[in-house]
């Protein structure tokens, strides 16, 4: 389980322009279930996202994993649970325009012990999961919005991480693509990983992948329960 106990985030602390995005959240995620955190732009959801997938860290509260706190942990340590644990898949993708598909894939893998040959052969191991093989040396932007997609949820799993945390994930989709999108959610989910995602749109809230709808506005939880 993953525990968030009296969360909040300021951003600009001090400053004029301080403002809290995440003010005193208090919520529990259970491992091997798919959460939505739904709500408003604004509203907090990447914020908490990301203090949660140990990107960033809370101004206040504490955040566990099962019983570990990691909220003050020192940074390598911080990264290493990252590494390990979550897989990330951002709104616009965040792939590295002028590396090939395959160095894409790779980039979260890094810093790393392992042999380039072996990282290289997970990797494309990866890609032919989504039938990217045949494109693993071609640039990233010669790539279809789909296949960059698929590119995206590759890179999310190449460290084989338990929990996959997905950015309003349909942002920048069409509904087949949308569609095509939680339809991977759900073959990951029946591999057993945890799912957190983000979004506003009704493909994926509503979706019967939902087992929990966490309704976030102005910073704060309004409601959470399974989908109605
Ligand atoms: N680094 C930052 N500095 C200052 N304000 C920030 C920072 N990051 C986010 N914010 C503000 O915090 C609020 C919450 O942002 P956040 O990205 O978490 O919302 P969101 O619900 O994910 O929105 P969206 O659905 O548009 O992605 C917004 O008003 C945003 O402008």
């Amino acid at each position: 389980m993953i525990t968030a106990r009296n969360v909040s985030k300021t951003f600009n602390a001090g400053r004029p322009n301080e403002f809290r995005a995440v003010s005193d959240v208090t919520l529990s995620i259970d491992l091997g279930r798919t959460t939505v955190l739904k709500g408003p732009s604004g509203s907090g959801k990447t914020t908490l996202l990301g203090m949660i997938g140990c990107m960033s860290r809370p101004s206040a509260g504490r955040i566990f994993l099962g019983e570990r706190e990691i909220t003050s942990l020192p940074e390598r340590f911080l990264t290493s649970i990252r590494r390990r644990t979550f897989g990330f898949i951002f709104q616009q993708f965040h792939l590295v325009k002028g590396l090939t598909v395959l160095e894409n894939v790779m980039i979260p893998a890094y810093p790393t012990p392992e042999r380039l040959g072996s990282l290289q052969k997970r990797a494309l191991d990866t890609l032919a999961m989504f039938n990217l093989e045949g494109k693993a040396g071609a640039k990233i932007e010669w790539l279809s919005g789909g296949e960059a997609q698929r590119a995206a949820i590759a890179r999310a799993l190449i460290n084989d991480p338990a929990i996959i945390v997905a950015d309003e994930p349909t942002a920048h989709l069409d509904t087949r693509l949308s569609h095509e999108f939680m339809g991977i959610m759900r073959t990951l989910k029946g591999e057993g990983k945890t799912i957190i995602l983000s979004s506003h749109d009704p493909i994926v809230y509503d979706s019967d992948l939902a087992d929990r709808i966490v309704e976030m506005r102005d910073g704060r939880i309004v409601a959470a329960g399974a989908p109605s």
